[in-house]
């Protein structure tokens, strides 16, 4: 083994200067003091507080005498809390998240801000919680913006009519109870009656429409929101859809906030311009989270133990949805709130309340569901408020016709369950009353597009359905919407126009759904017996012969529902027409 010296390549020539151990601490002095003279120091107070009680999602704090309304705190462990109760010696706090780890006696500050959301393109097909963290493994989110939770609704003077409707591709919802952008239209019904299901129906349809899309789960149960992701994402939905989740075992506090995190989020491309629809999935959760935050933070109860500012928490929310003039970039947030009622009791505190605050509400039947008429939305107690005056031109030609004689038929279909005899009148307006309920029937998932859904009416309207057998419906539509392409390019371009449509372009459809219907139309020698082919022919078939009593009552009562229905609101009508059921019965 050979020791090689160790070689340095630069030999430095040795500093020769000595300097003495004085000077040098002298220079590193100078320069400190230096430094330190540059530097203004200014003080920075920082008010700290301590935690008296922690409770299920609250937590009482003392020593932060200035502390502001809505303000949040910091906990330790990265959690933050908002102030709700502000009280000279002891503010409530509503906690944003796990708390297991707090004790009394731990430090909390002020951060002198309030909760915001981060908002953005960003976002668009991101799944997140509402204080803006990812849940679908997709990575952080990195935007620059950010809108407080909270923000005043636009002023009145900002709003425009609502004048564009909102497409949902559910039949009967876009004839009989249209929806505008900017409208806000409440979806209320028992549980499991498919009020989920029209949602993310409305929302698949938005693909052809621009319109971007806020899903807020808000407490739900974990499955329903993977399902509900899942649907989205399988047909292409997420790509404009932003969905802001809260699981049903989450604090209250978090639930809480969730609606108004996702209107922030919504209101973001609001304000730059963009149609956006928001579906709340439920409020009733929120309203309960609320309920419990209260109760927990001993403000008083009301009724139904729910706290005396419920409505306002809702109110605050939804007015935050309209349509903007067009100075003010002319954009639109449209609301779905859906709502969960109890053994279908629509006038409960909640229900009500949010009826009286929307502009029309969606009142899904468990009863309809029952029967499988789905979706199962009760034509007579549903209303659209402002809706009417955005629908298609089109669609609003033959939408009142439709309703009317949807409304006649619901009436004298009870009527027929106790086997009366029926007149020809009537028996034509209960097969045509069929007909209207076996094309609005429509599966999930499977929205209709408007060319489709408007040469369906005109036919239905016409009546060149009521001679096909009921159980041949489904093949009928299916035929017709296959002809939709025999209809000429311009009269399809004239659907999406504002203007009625002529009678030519009515009679062009009709003829193609003539013959698209043709094989769905009675042989001519049953042509004489219709009747034998429907279901309802044991109740209709003799009646021309000798009137009864009850006959005459029936033509009575038709004659008296269409003098009631004629020339009021169709949205009254339906009201107003209720009472007679019970004395129908009565009669009976
Ligand atoms: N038009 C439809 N055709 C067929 N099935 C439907 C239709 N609409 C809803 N359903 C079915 O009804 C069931 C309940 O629907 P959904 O979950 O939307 O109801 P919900 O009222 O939102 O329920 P929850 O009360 O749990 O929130 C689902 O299984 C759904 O697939």
């Amino acid at each position: 083994m050979r020791l090689i010296p160790n070689q340095s390549p630069h030999k430095e020539p040795v500093n020769m200067e000595t300097k003495s151990l004085k000077d040098v601490f002298d220079k590193v002095f100078t320069e400190i003091h230096q430094v330190r003279e540059s530097v203004t120091p200014t003080l920075t107070p920082k008010e700290v507080g301590r935690i008296l009680t922690v409770s299920t999602g609250i937590a009482n704090v003392s020593g932060l005498p200035t502390v502001g309304f809505d303000e949040l705190i910091k906990f330790p462990g990265d959690l933050f809390g908002i102030a709700f109760n502000v009280d000279e010696k002891e503010i409530g706090t509503v906690l944003l998240g796990e708390y297991s780890h707090l004790h009394a006696g731990d430090q909390v500050e002020r951060t002198r801000r309030v909760m915001d959301v981060a908002v953005g393109e960003e976002l668009l097909g991101r799944v997140i919680d509402p204080l803006g963290r990812p849940l679908d493994n997709k990575g952080p989110i990195v935007s620059s913006k950010r809108l407080p939770i909270e923000r005043p609704s636009p002023a009145i003077m900002d709003r425009a009519p609502v004048t564009v409707p909102l497409q949902t591709g559910v039949k009967v919802i876009d004839a009989l109870i249209p929806i505008g952008r900017g409208q806000r239209e409440l979806i209320l019904g028992d549980r499991q009656t498919g009020k989920t299901a029209i949602a993310i129906d409305t929302i698949l349809n938005q693909r052809n429409f621009n319109v971007l899309c806020v899903y807020c789960a808000i407490g739900q149960r974990a499955s329903a929101v993977a399902r509900a992701v899942a649907n989205l994402r399988e047909r292409g939905a997420m790509d404009y859809t932003i969905v802001v989740v809260t699981e049903g075992n989450d604090p209250s506090g978090l639930i809480y906030i969730t609606p108004y995190a996702a209107t922030s989020i919504a209101e973001y491309f609001m304000e730059s311009g963009r149609d956006v629809l928001i579906v709340y999935d439920d409020l009733t959760n929120h309203a309960r989270a609320y309920r419990e935050l209260s109760l927990l933070l001993r403000r008083p109860p009301g009724r139904e133990a729910y706290p005396g500012d419920i409505f306002y928490i809702h109110s605050r929310l939804l007015e935050r949805s309209t349509h903007l003039l067009k100075e003010f970039g002319g954009g639109s947030l449209t609301a779905l709130p859906i709502i969960e009622t109890e053994a279908q009791n629509i006038s409960a505190y909640i229900p009500t309340n949010l009826i009286s605050i929307t502009d029309g509400q969606i009142y899904l039947s468990p009863s309809l569901f029952e029967l499988g008429v789905l979706p199962a939305v009760d034509v007579g107690k549903s209303v659209s408020r402002v809706g009417g005056k955005a629908q298609l031109a089109a669609y609003r030609e033959v939408a009142g016709d439709l309703k009317l004689a949807y409304s006649q038929f619901e009436e004298l279909e009870t009527f027929t369950r106790f086997g009366a005899k029926l007149d020809e009148n009537t028996r034509r307006l209960i097969e045509h009353g069929r007909r209207i309920r076996a094309l609005l029937k429509q599966p999930h998932n499977s929205p209709v597009p408007v060319p489709d859904q408007i040469v369906i009416l005109v036919a239905l309207n016409a009546k060149l359905f009521d001679n096909v057998p009921l159980d041949k419906m489904v093949e009928a539509e299916n035929s017709l919407r296959k002809a939709l392409p025999d209809i000429p390019e311009d009269v399809r371009e004239r659907f999406k126009g504002d203007k009625e449509l002529s009678d030519k372009d009515r009679e062009t459809i009709l003829n193609i759904a003539r013959k698209a219907l043709e094989p769905y139309q009675p042989k001519p020698e049953s042509e004489s017996k219709p009747e034998a082919k429907t279901e309802e022919n044991a109740e209709s078939e003799t009646q021309t012969e000798d009137k009864s009593e009850s006959e005459a009552k029936t033509e009575e009562k038709v004659a008296k529902s269409e003098t009631q229905t004629k020339g009021k609101p169709e949205t009254e009508t339906k009201t107003e027409e209720k009472p007679e059921f019970g004395t129908r019965t009565e009669e009976k």
